[in-house]
């Protein structure tokens, strides 16, 4: 298994597909790190403290986790991080309200809003009452909107496809992207539709996969690259992948294996595609890192964006 470091990041095209036999096992932990370094040292350069809200709504397991996650990596990038754990029979109304005190709070720069909420709060009313400014999903109508006119200069961009993004960038230049067919498998707010756009953006030639599509298969098999977000383990199988495509793998399946142990894995089959291609990330260790430091990407942008409109101000 060949590990790829961030020093041979930039594979070129020939040396990826040179290893089709020996896939570029893409190492998102370690791309993640060096972006976690990176946010390190340019909040100490800027001398500020970035502030993060989480809130949690209910006890889901997995959701708690990531929350946890999210707040050591806050902590450890220098950043005050606050969490709020509601109960699940929380009212819209109380979250609204929290949301708005939040948004008030010139100590916090970025707010998150875990999803998925509980049924009697309506997740689109509650992520649109967020600041766009503070928007570190990258999931308001303003950031989308900058998203997909390609105006993102000042756009808080989604972190799963912007670290799926700069993943694929570990193996692939970008002039090598320009004009390579990506495939989407899932065409959700979060991960999918945002994915489309920045492949876009990046001069790919982009077809969207969704579950009304007809022959994803025969679709799929045209891909340079391939992003699956399904969330549906070993949906992507060998005979859908080209060989010597990229594969970025989403996914996150909690399964219970023969032995009755609980495994994640991701929605492609991973054992039998890695012999196809020429770079493809594991899960974990993937693009779940990347997620998270994305996040705190964007919440030193946006406290870095806060105070420079102070400083105008003033
Ligand atoms: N690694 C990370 O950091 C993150 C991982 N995830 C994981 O990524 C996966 C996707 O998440 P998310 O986008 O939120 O999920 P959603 O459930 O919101 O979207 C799933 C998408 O897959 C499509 N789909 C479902 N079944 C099929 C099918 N049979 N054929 C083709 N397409 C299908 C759906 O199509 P339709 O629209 O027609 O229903 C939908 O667009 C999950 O496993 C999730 O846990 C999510 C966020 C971050
Ligand atoms: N408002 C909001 N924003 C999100 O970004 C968001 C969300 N809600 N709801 C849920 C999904 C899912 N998600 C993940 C983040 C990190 C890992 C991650 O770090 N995964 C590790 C493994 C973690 C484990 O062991 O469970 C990995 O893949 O290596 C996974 C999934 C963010 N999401």
């Amino acid at each position: 298994m060949a590990i790829a470091p961030l020093s041979s990041s930039k594979l070129s095209a020939s040396n990826s597909k040179s290893q089709s036999c020996d896939a570029v096992i893409i190492d998102g932990k370690q791309v993640a790190a060096d972006v976690i370094e990176s946010v390190k040292s340019r909040r100490a350069m800027a001398d500020i403290v970035p502030g993060l809200a989480v809130i949690l709504v209910g006890n889901n397991a997995a959701s708690s986790v990531y929350v946890r996650n999210k707040s050591a990596k806050a902590e450890e990038c220098g950043f005050a991080s606050q969490q709020f754990d509601l109960p699940v029979d929380t009212s819209e109304q109380e979250v609204l309200e929290l949301i708005n005190s939040l948004n008030n709070d010139t100590n916090i720069h970025g707010i998150l809003v875990q999803l998925p909420l509980p049924k009697q709060i309506d997740s689109h009313q509650v992520i649109q009452s967020i600041a766009p400014e503070k928007d570190v999903d990258g999931f308001h109508y303003l950031n989308t909107g900058k998203l997909t006119t390609g105006d993102t200069n000042d756009a808080l961009v989604p972190c799963t496809p912007a670290g799926s993004i700069q993943l694929i960038k570990s193996v692939m230049g970008a002039s090598e992207l320009s004009g390579k067919h990506a495939v989407v498998v899932g065409r959700s707010n979060i991960v999918g539709k945002p994915m489309a756009s920045l492949l876009l953006q990046e001069n790919c030639t982009v077809t969207v996969i969704h579950s009304r599509t007809n022959n994803p298969g025969e679709i799929c098999r045209q891909a340079d690259i391939v992003v699956a977000a399904v969330g549906i383990p070993n949906f992507i199988k060998e005979d859908w992948i080209k060989q010597g495509a990229v594969v970025i793998d989403v996914g996150i399946n909690r399964i219970t294996t023969d032995e009755g142990k609980t495994k994640l894995v991701g929605d492609v089959d991973f054992e039998n595609v890695r012999s196809k291609v020429s770079a493809i990330t594991p899960v974990p260790g993937g693009v779940g890192p990347m997620t998270i430091s994305m996040l705190m990407q964007n919440t030193l942008d946006a406290a870095i964006r806060g105070k420079s409109l102070i400083t105008k101000e003033s």
